[in-house]
């Protein structure tokens, strides 16, 4: 193992977890959903609290380990959570109902991201997290530029796309969406870019002031 691949593992291993994250974790690989990696997570929880994010946005709720760390630190926020398998759905409201998180504090929308983003208010999100359906990613970026306010970010995990992006040789579907979505937001005037090695690689995207 390489000294980045050691240090990548250790980045992974190193932060706790709540208990109801841990057993969320488990429940969503037992049913074959990705979740956010540990490392991913953190920086979620650690992102909702620099920014102060009140209004959250999720595509991709899986069971809920994503939305446990986007409300880890934040017992004021409210999440919108996207998710078209009701079955995920329906898991993941026991896992934020045994975490004791409020009712009023997660919004579950069933539906296809594609319909339902359009429907959100415009800029009325602090923060967006786009955790589904890599091959429409560019399409929902655009559309969470759209409902995220002006210094508000939108959060991409997976922006190696299991680390193919950086493989010359890579020219699948999903590695062309986010190599195509690399490179419009580092086109963008209006957009702050900063993509981290964390888990399979995490991209942020700042919304600059209009
Ligand atoms: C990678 S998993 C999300 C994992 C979750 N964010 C977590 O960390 O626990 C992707 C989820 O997105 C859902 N999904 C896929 N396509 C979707 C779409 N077009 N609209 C909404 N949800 C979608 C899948 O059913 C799956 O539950």
């Amino acid at each position: 193992m390489s000294k980045l691949e050691r240090n990548w593992q250790f980045a992974e291993q190193y932060p706790n977890e709540t208990e109801p994250q841990i057993s969320a974790r488990r429940l969503s690989l037992e049913l074959g959903i990705e979740p956010v990696s540990r490392a991913i997570a953190a920086q979620l929880s650690s992102l909702v609290v620099l920014s102060g994010a009140r209004a959250i946005c999720e595509i991709g709720t899986g069971v809920g380990v994503s939305g446990l760390a986007l409300l880890r630190h934040a017992p004021e926020a409210v999440l919108t959570s996207i998710e078209v398998e009701p079955e995920h759905l329906k898991e993941a409201r026991a896992v934020f109902a045994s975490a004791g998180i409020p009712a009023s504090h997660v919004r579950f929308i069933e539906g296809n991201a594609q319909q339902v983003l359009p429907r959100l208010n415009l800029a009325s999100y602090d923060l967006a997290l786009l955790d589904a359906d890599p091959e429409h990613l560019l399409e929902y970026v655009e559309y969470a530029l759209t409902i995220v306010r002006p210094g508000g970010c939108i959060v991409v995990p997976g922006a190696f796309a299991s680390g193919r992006v950086s493989d010359p040789a890579a020219r699948d579907h999903r590695t062309q969406a986010v190599r195509d979505l690399l490179a419009m937001v580092s086109e963008s005037a209006a957009i702050a870019p900063a993509l981290s090695p964390v888990g399979d690689g995490l991209l942020i995207l700042t919304r600059l002031s209009d």
